[in-house]
């Protein structure tokens, strides 16, 4: 019998927590992991949307992928947790690691990859005649575990509060997801893919769909994920990938070439003194 008690990972659900046995591996400390990419490059049929892109997304801190439409950072974003693939025409070399494993490894399966690499999509999409007890832990079968109830109850809480949710929703856990207001239910989808105790957590746009307090809740939120889990995400917003972010990359693809990283570097240089003529245009707003 393991006692996760002794080891706890996050902020922990109040009161006498019950045995986890079934979610003893699930919940063990996992740190949060550096993602590494080399030399991605990505097609969609003959048509090259990246060109040899290298990135190194360090544990535990949130690096911002920034720069105009079309430049390639969603498709990017998608070879991080092996989506791009499930686009019939698309293609890509390169390669990208969690620690010291190869994503795209013969061995790697796509479940596993996704069990530790969580995303968050521009749209809010939870299951919405689900309960939101029931949306929290909707990609639990995909882990193979068989958590009693109790448990449940455990990674719910647990999930929700990450979010920041929990004290908005602990009182009606049962009712649809579908409920919720915008800014709720993009939360309610942080916490589905918190449950799943990912090392990494990729987010696109996140809150470009969602009004300025709530955006500010999933700021909040990212805020206090930081550390615990790897954030990657997408933001046409500067002031919120200045706000946000502890590293910013630049894409640009311009005149129909395919994307690549101008600069990268930490947030404030990006922002104060960026080494590109092009990054200091872009975070200025005088293109875009
Ligand atoms: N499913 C697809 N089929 C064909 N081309 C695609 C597909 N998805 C994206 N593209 C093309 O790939 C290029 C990069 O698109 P991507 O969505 O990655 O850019 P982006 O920087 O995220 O843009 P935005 O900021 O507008 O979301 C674009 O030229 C786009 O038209």
């Amino acid at each position: 019998m393991v006692d996760l008690i002794a080891k706890p990972r996050g902020r922990r659900a109040a009161g006498p927590p019950p045995r986890l046995d079934a979610l003893a591996g699930y919940l063990e400390t996992k740190p949060a992991a550096a993602l590494q990419a080399d030399n991605i490059s990505a097609w969609f049929g003959d048509r090259k949307v990246l060109d040899r892109v290298s990135l190194t997304m360090p544990a535990g801190q949130v690096t911002a992928l920034i720069g105009p439409s079309g430049c390639g950072k969603s498709t990017f974003l998608r070879i991080l947790n092996r989506m791009h693939e499930l686009i019939p025409i698309a293609k890509l070399s390169g390669e990208v690691r969690i620690g010291n494993e190869d994503i795209y490894a013969p061995g790697m399966r796509v479940t596993d990859a996704r069990k530790r690499i969580g995303m968050v999509f521009q749209k809010p999409n939870p299951f919405p005649a689900m309960s939101i007890y029931e949306n929290t832990i909707s990609a639990l079968p995909l882990t193979g575990v068989k958590a009693s109830r109790a448990e449940k109850d455990f990674l719910v809480e647990e999930a929700l509060k990450k979010a920041s949710l929990w004290d908005e929703v602990k009182d009606r856990l049962h009712q649809p997801g579908g409920g919720l207001s915008g800014g709720q239910q993009q939360r309610l989808c942080i916490a589905r893919a918190m449950a799943l105790t990912p090392e990494i957590l990729l987010m696109d746009e996140p809150a470009s769909a969602l009004d300025p307090s709530s955006t500010r809740r999933i700021e909040d939120t990212i805020a206090e994920l930081r550390g615990e889990v790897t954030i990657v995400i997408v933001t046409h917003n500067m002031q919120q990938a200045h706000r946000i972010s502890d590293q910013c990359a630049f894409f640009l693809a311009s005149h129909n070439t395919p994307g690549v990283i101008v600069e990268h570097g930490a947030t404030e240089a990006i922002f104060n003194a960026p080494r590109d003529q092009r990054t200091e245009d872009y975070v200025n707003g005088r293109f875009g």
